[in-house]
């Protein structure tokens, strides 16, 4: 079983030929394979909508996060031709996935500061950005629609107010419009403390600044009517972190926000990482809703921005949580990302994982072991292509396969993490109805799945 298989199998794929995709992967042809086009005999049947054979591939161990030489995943296929079903089943498998994958890396993660480095170096300001010591925008005056749509909606019920992330205050500015009864900001890099202080914020009768890294002043924190998060040089981890201290900080009734840049340079991650944190703030009580806001209404005529014509092919979305009341933006279809502090992680790992399926060395279960180095108690039995299945059993609450012996992992899932049976809005984002952030903010709907 070589390439003939390989090539075999992608047309079987490509054609729909269920028994053959079946009989070629009984017979070990490899389920990772490469064709002359860079595409995945999983990325064929996505892109044609050949849902059956998606599934089948995925549990032959199918890689659902491979990329194409032009960096589109199988996801992607579904999605651009609107092969719903197949969309669906590769998101359920991503979601799956980086649920147990982030549970393991969180197992074996050393704590350390994320952004370290980036909170001792220089930073510099001009009038329409704030950069980093590489040259790496932390915030750009473009955004200032984009906050002040976040901060009409944290500042919706009124009170007090947190934000984390002065950067360049686009979103402090437009939460003073709102005039709370308290706003407290909290700024972890000193030269942009120095400019708060320089600007008068430290002077404003109802702010209070907090300098130092929200990790390390938690403890000087209330609990505030809204809330607002966008750090920079941190990954998806902090975020997570930071939304598990939410029930104490977030008021009942009140909103929460964050800039969304997650996985913002593939649109199909995106979607997934979206997912996820719907799920892991479901996991804490929140509901959620996304509400689009696109970019090029932000961009206006900033045609200078470099990256203006990609940006433009982007969305940023809100995401509303009716019941708790969350706020999130997001970037659907985006092509690029300012914010990838946030998505590094995401990413490293997902490029990591490629660069062994490849090299042909794995299928997604032995990625997957190779993550976790620790020996994995229980019987095996290999199948022709030596993939150890007794390794991935179903976890009796909510049927996600999870390595034996690791049940751990599973305790941070939420029950519903097995299956999404509401459809995705980004499937088509023409035809979708996409309301206004506006009237979700002052009309959330009373329910979201
Ligand atoms: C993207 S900017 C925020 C932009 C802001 N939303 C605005 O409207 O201008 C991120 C800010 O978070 C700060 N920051 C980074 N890590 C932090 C941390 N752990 N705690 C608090 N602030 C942090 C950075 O120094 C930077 O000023």
């Amino acid at each position: 079983m070589g390439m003939a298989a390989g090539e075999l199998l992608c047309e079987a794929a490509r054609s729909g030929d269920v028994p053959e995709v079946n009989a070629l992967i009984d017979a070990g042809a490899d389920v990772s394979y490469f064709d002359g086009e860079g595409l995945t005999p999983l990325m064929h049947a996505a892109k044609h909508g050949h849902a059956n054979i998606v599934k089948a591939l995925l549990a032959a161990g199918a890689p659902w996060n491979a990329l194409s030489p032009s960096n589109i995943t199988a996801g992607d296929f579904a999605m651009d031709s609107g092969h719903q079903e197949a969309f669906d089943v590769l998101l359920n498998a991503g979601i799956q996935a980086e649920l147990v994958l982030g549970t393991i890396a969180r197992t074996a993660k050393e704590d350390g500061d994320s952004n370290g480095d980036y909170l001792e170096d220089r930073v510099t300001f001009s009038e329409d950005k704030l950069m980093d010591i590489n040259n790496k925008a932390i915030m750009m005056a473009w955004e200032k629609p984009l906050m002040e749509a976040h901060a009409k909606a944290i500042c919706s019920g009124g009170g007090h107010i947190l934000n984390i992330g002065f950067g360049m205050g686009l979103i402090d500015t437009a939460i003073q419009q709102y005039a709370p009864i308290t706003h407290t900001i909290v700024e972890a890099h000193p030269e942009v403390y120095d400019r708060m202080l320089r600007t008068g914020w430290g002077e404003k009768a109802n702010v209070k600044i907090i300098f130092g890294r929200w990790q390390d002043v938690l403890s000087q924190l209330e609990s505030y009517d809204g809330i607002f998060f966008d750090t920079y040089g941190e990954y998806y981890e902090d975020m997570r972190q930071f939304h598990q201290h939410l029930p104490t900080l977030l008021k009942p009734e009140g909103i929460y926000s964050f800039f969304n840049g997650l996985c913002g340079s593939n649109a199909f991650f995106h979607v997934v990482y979206c997912q996820l944190v719907s799920l892991e703030l479901g996991n804490l009580g929140y509901s959620t809703q996304f509400i689009p806001l696109p970019v090029k209404d932000c961009l206006g005529e900033e045609s200078h921005v470099p990256e203006a014509e990609v940006l433009k092919a982007m969305d940023f979305t809100l995401l509303r949580c009716p019941s708790q009341d969350i706020l999130i933006c997001k970037e659907p279809g985006g092509q690029y990302s300012f914010f990838d502090g946030m998505d590094k992680a995401v990413l490293a790992r997902t490029k990591m994982l490629l660069w062994a399926s490849k090299r042909g060395e794995c299928s997604f279960h032995k990625l997957v072991q190779t993550t976790d180095q620790t020996e994995i108690p229980g019987d095996s039995t290999q199948d022709a292509k030596g993939i150890n299945h007794s390794f991935w059993v179903p976890h009796p609450r909510n049927g996600i396969y999870f390595p034996k012996g690791h049940e751990s992992v599973m305790d941070d899932v939420p029950s519903g993490a097995a299956s999404f049976t509401q459809p995705y809005w980004l499937r088509n984002t023409e035809a979708v109805d996409k309301p206004s952030p506006d009237s979700m903010i002052e009309n959330p709907p009373s329910e979201n799945k």
